[in-house]
């Protein structure tokens, strides 16, 4: 069987700033209606390696391919048809509506000097709709809350009708009942075929969402492939320095936890009763 071409590759990549890098031999393959999950502590190099996946600042080494083309030789237009950014927070300094907002996102294909039209305004809505937030459109986006953003930020990406989408920590920064609906609609781009890069702090997400995680460690890659078989406790302990215990919830979800606050640095509560999978 023919290789299937990744929407999303990168290849024996280094990413960093003023030439120091921060991640060597990065490589990473995202397909259609795949969830990748990045998992690694603060300041390890997470959005410097989504910045340099979506061209927005130059690789040390190594090669991007988005769609099976070289990520040089693409053009701002052409990236935006491939991949999208989902950044962590929405801030624009003017009062634009969220329809606005998602209208930009429509229109990234059209030339600088051309207008949105019906197309792309249909477009616009029919995202909107496509997340159940249209009564969102006329609103400014500084009256939203911020998962009332997220979901603006994700209805963008669909109108821009690219084929993957990186979204750097899209939750971080919500309520417990948003972060579940923001993971419902990252299933739904999968569910659609679209490839989703998701940059999460939280190893629960990763498993629940994540078809596959790459553990980023400093310096590089731990391990990658399939959540279940690369989220063990060893490795997580390793990645964030402390004691990570793993269990398996009834009806299978993996969750993880570290030790309690309360305990002092003592060993993870329960590691010796409990069955850590
Ligand atoms: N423009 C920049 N110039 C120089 N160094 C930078 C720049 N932006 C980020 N850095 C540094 O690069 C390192 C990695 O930052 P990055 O934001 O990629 O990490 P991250 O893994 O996404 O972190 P977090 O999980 O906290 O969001 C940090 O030490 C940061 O200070």
């Amino acid at each position: 069987m023919g290789r299937v071409t990744p929407l999303v590759e990168a290849c024996g990549l280094a990413v960093g700033h003023g030439g120091r890098a921060l991640l060597e031999e990065v490589s990473l393959g995202l397909h259609r209606g795949r969830i990748l999950c990045l998992l690694g502590p603060n300041g390890v190099g997470k959005t410097t390696l989504f910045r340099t996946l979506l061209g927005l600042m130059p690789p040390l080494g190594g090669e991007v391919f988005l769609g099976g083309r070289r990520l040089a030789e693409l053009g701002r237009a052409e990236v935006a048809q491939r991949l999208a950014y989902v950044p962590q927070t929405l801030t624009t300094p003017f009062a634009w509506r969220a329809v606005d907002l998602v209208l930009m996102g429509a229109a990234v294909r059209l030339g600088p000097l051309a207008r949105p039209g019906r197309a792309e305004i249909a477009r616009a809505e029919a995202a909107l709709a496509l997340l159940g937030i249209d009564d969102l459109g006329p609103v400014e986006i500084t009256r939203l809350s911020g998962g009332q953003r997220q979901m603006v930020q994700i209805a963008r990406a669909i109108a821009q009708g690219a084929e993957a989408v990186a979204m750097d920590e899209p939750t971080a920064s919500l309520d417990f009942a948003n972060r579940i609906r923001v993971g419902r609609a990252i299933q739904g781009l999968a569910s659609r075929g679209i490839g989703v890069l998701l940059c999460t702090h939280d190893p629960d997400q990763a498993a629940d969402l994540g078809h596959e995680a790459l553990l980023i460690e400093r310096g590089g890659i731990l391990a990658a492939g399939p959540t279940a078989e690369v989220m063990t406790a060893a490795r997580m302990t390793r990645l964030y320095d402390i004691p990570v215990r793993r269990d398996a919830l009834p009806g299978g979800r993996l969750h993880f936890s570290g030790p309690s606050a309360r305990d002092d640095g003592g060993p993870v509560a329960g590691a010796t009763a409990g069955q850590n999978v």
